[in-house]
């Protein structure tokens, strides 16, 4: 008969956080003779906010895209809730609980917030008539943007104006909200406080929070030190494709990250290309 003991020490002895949302598993990639990935193995709970850094080249969109299921891994998988995955598509990832946030943020510039929240999830009219027409229930539409927004504290003025119309942190502050509304599981945002002004960036960084509160679990990749200080509960730094350290709290200052992120803290400050090679 197998006790909860041993189910405990086998699940132990795997080394595995059998609480971890995300999951990433000995993944590696290559393109061609270039390791973008080389064994990346991280863990990311839900209600927490996992900062990934690293230098120009360290291989964090490679790993956003493959958990986002734009690139296949040539190696390891993901688990999501315990449960493995390798996604070859973008829909195969969403489906698994993953949203995603690009740095291009995939807004439709003319239309209004209320589309832009609803984009590809429109609430067809209840009427018989209004849904043989196709009609939108623009009501409800309104009504559940207003709420979302309110909720997480997203501070945009008016749902009827164009995304075009919104400040760069209103409308990153949009595309992350509409994520989060759609997803319970996990949230890959993509350098979301780049090109921000002081007070945008506070307000997306005080988002954030709110959607981690929500017990989703954030991946935040940025080259923003003070905002990862800021907000990340943890985070991993990659380095030439491999995780170099994963730092908790209480070691987020600006000189062990610069430390890692350049190598002057594992000794190899001036990595040779060849070993980003073969
Ligand atoms: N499609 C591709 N074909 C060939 N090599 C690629 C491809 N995509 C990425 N690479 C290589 O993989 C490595 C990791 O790149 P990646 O874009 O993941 O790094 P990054 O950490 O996101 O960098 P940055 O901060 O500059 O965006 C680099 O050496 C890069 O040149």
């Amino acid at each position: 008969m197998i006790s909860l003991t041993n189910i405990a020490d086998s699940v132990e002895n795997r080394g595995h956080n059998v609480s971890a949302r995300l999951a990433v598993r000995n993944v590696s990639k290559h393109y061609g003779g270039v390791h973008a990935l080389k064994d990346v193995t991280l863990e990311v709970n839900g209600g927490e906010v996992l900062g990934l850094v690293g230098d120009n080249g360290a291989g964090k969109s490679t790993l956003l895209k493959i958990l986002a299921g734009a690139v296949a891994p040539s190696e390891g998988a993901i688990e999501v809730d315990g449960e493995e995955f390798v996604f070859t598509t973008p829909h195969a990832a969403k489906e698994a609980g993953i949203a995603t946030v690009y740095q291009d943020l995939a807004l439709a510039a003319q239309q209004d917030v209320v589309s832009n929240f609803f984009l590809g999830r429109e609430i067809v009219s209840k009427n018989p008539i209004g849904r043989l027409f196709g009609w939108l229930d623009r009501k409800e539409m309104r009504d559940h943007t207003i709420k979302e927004l309110a909720r997480l504290g997203t501070r945009i003025p008016d749902v009827t104006l164009a995304t075009r119309e919104l400040s760069g942190g209103q409308r990153q502050a949009l595309a992350i909200a509409r994520a989060a509304a759609w997803t319970s599981k996990v949230l890959l945002l993509d350098e979301p406080t780049s090109a921000l002004g002081v007070e945008q960036q506070a307000q997306v960084l005080e988002l954030i929070r709110r959607v981690r509160d929500q017990g989703i679990a954030v991946i935040f990749i940025s080259h923003q030190m003070q905002d990862v200080m800021d907000v990340c509960d943890r985070v991993v730094v990659l380095r030439l494709g491999r995780v170099a350290t994963t730092l908790g709290s209480s070691e987020l200052t600006s000189e062990n990250l610069i430390g890692y992120i350049t190598g002057a803290k594992i000794g190899d400050a001036v990595a040779p290309m060849a070993e980003r090679e073969g």
